[in-house]
């Protein structure tokens, strides 16, 4: 099942908040739905919202009618920014959108049709490249498994998150591939329960085996020694190699360091950020209340109570045994292998 597809000259979401229950395609004609789709969680994980904020500029800039190169560009420019408005944690959905203007700015094309062939195609690229960037961290990263690996990972970072084999169920799948005999610990990950809902789903679609927890049940899961590594995706990684991922993430890296559990962390280099030093610097997403206040629509929180709810957490780099990224893997210290993989200086 694909996360998004361009059907008719127009881009169709898999609608992610209703899974696992049904499978349903947003059909998107206008690039404010796609913004909406992204803000809602129905297209979501850094890769999948990178190329769905990719594939609503095409469609955004297919609608634009422009006498000349630079009104069509100032245009074009004005509907990136509200898509990149959407969400602030995970950099890839900039680094798309930054993307897709550098094409279109790179392009002295005048003709406006041809300017606009040029942004779909490159949205179809930045798609097709994550495919291929999950197939070699899924090879990079399945080297670190044992046989028989009991792996813990949190919220989804799956197909579901990305083109369509995922980060760390990408590298799961890869091993799992390779005869490993992977078992998959999943955290539930409230509150949007992406873990229950999205990554049991996944691996039950592939025979993969899983195993359901809540979140509070990871640590009394790893003290019983059942857990042989932990392995999550990421939203943005700064230049250091701090993690910003799914809320919970730090609390699991903390239990797994106290049990001497490996602690991996997979993403793609376009999620890695150089312009940002440290996790001090990333930008955490709060969202609406309601979402820890009410559970399938009931309200379980009494009135009136305060809330607190970020979407994300910071894993310091300290506690990360290593990046597999689709270049190879990084070790400590991050600052310079990260960079080294980059292939800066
Ligand atoms: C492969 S990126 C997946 C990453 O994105 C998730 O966040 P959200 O569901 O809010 O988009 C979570 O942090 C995953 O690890």
């Amino acid at each position: 099942m694909e996360t998004m597809r361009w059907v008719d000259g127009r881009l169709e979401i898999l609608d992610q908040t209703l899974l696992p229950e049904t499978a349903e395609y947003i059909k998107c004609e206008h690039y404010e739905t796609v913004c909406d789709a992204i803000r809602r969680l129905s297209v979501r994980g850094a890769p999948a919202i990178g190329a769905a904020a990719a594939y609503g500029l095409a469609l955004g800039a297919n609608a634009v009618q422009a006498a000349s190169r630079e009104v069509f560009i100032t245009a074009v420019e004005k509907i990136a920014g509200d898509l990149a408005a959407t969400r602030p944690t995970a950099v890839n959905l900039q680094w798309a959108l930054d993307r897709m203007l550098e094409t279109l700015r790179g392009n002295t094309n005048d003709n406006i049709n041809d300017l606009k062939k040029a942004l779909l195609e490159e949205a179809h690229a930045i798609y097709r490249e994550d495919l291929e960037s999950n197939r070699r961290m899924g090879e990079f990263g399945q080297t670190l498994f044992p046989d028989n690996a009991a792996v813990l990972t949190h919220c989804n970072a799956g197909a579901l998150a990305t083109a369509g084999l995922g980060t760390a169920l990408g590298v799961i799948r890869a091993a799992h591939k390779a005869g490993k005999n992977v078992h998959v610990y999943a955290d539930e990950t409230r509150p949007l329960l992406q873990g229950a809902r999205l990554t049991t789903w996944e691996m039950l679609q592939e025979n993969i085996p899983v195993t359901l927890l809540t979140d509070n049940m990871a640590g009394y899961l790893m003290a019983q020694g059942k857990v042989d590594l932990v392995i999550v995706g990421a939203d943005r990684i700064a230049a250091n190699g701090d993690v910003a991922n799914k809320i919970g993430t730090y609390g699991v890296a903390v239990l797994a360091r106290e049990h001497n559990i490996p602690f991996y962390v997979a993403a793609p280099m376009s999620t890695i950020d150089f312009n940002i030093a440290s996790g001090r610097d990333i930008p955490i997403e709060t969202r609406d209340e309601q979402e820890v206040t009410h559970i399938a629509g009931k309200r379980v929180a009494p009135e009136g109570v305060k809330v607190w709810n970020p979407a994300f957490d910071v894993t310091p780099a300290r506690l990360v045994t290593a990046i597999i990224t689709d270049r190879g893997v990084a070790r400590p210290p991050y600052i310079d292998s990260l960079a080294a993989l980059a292939g800066k200086e």
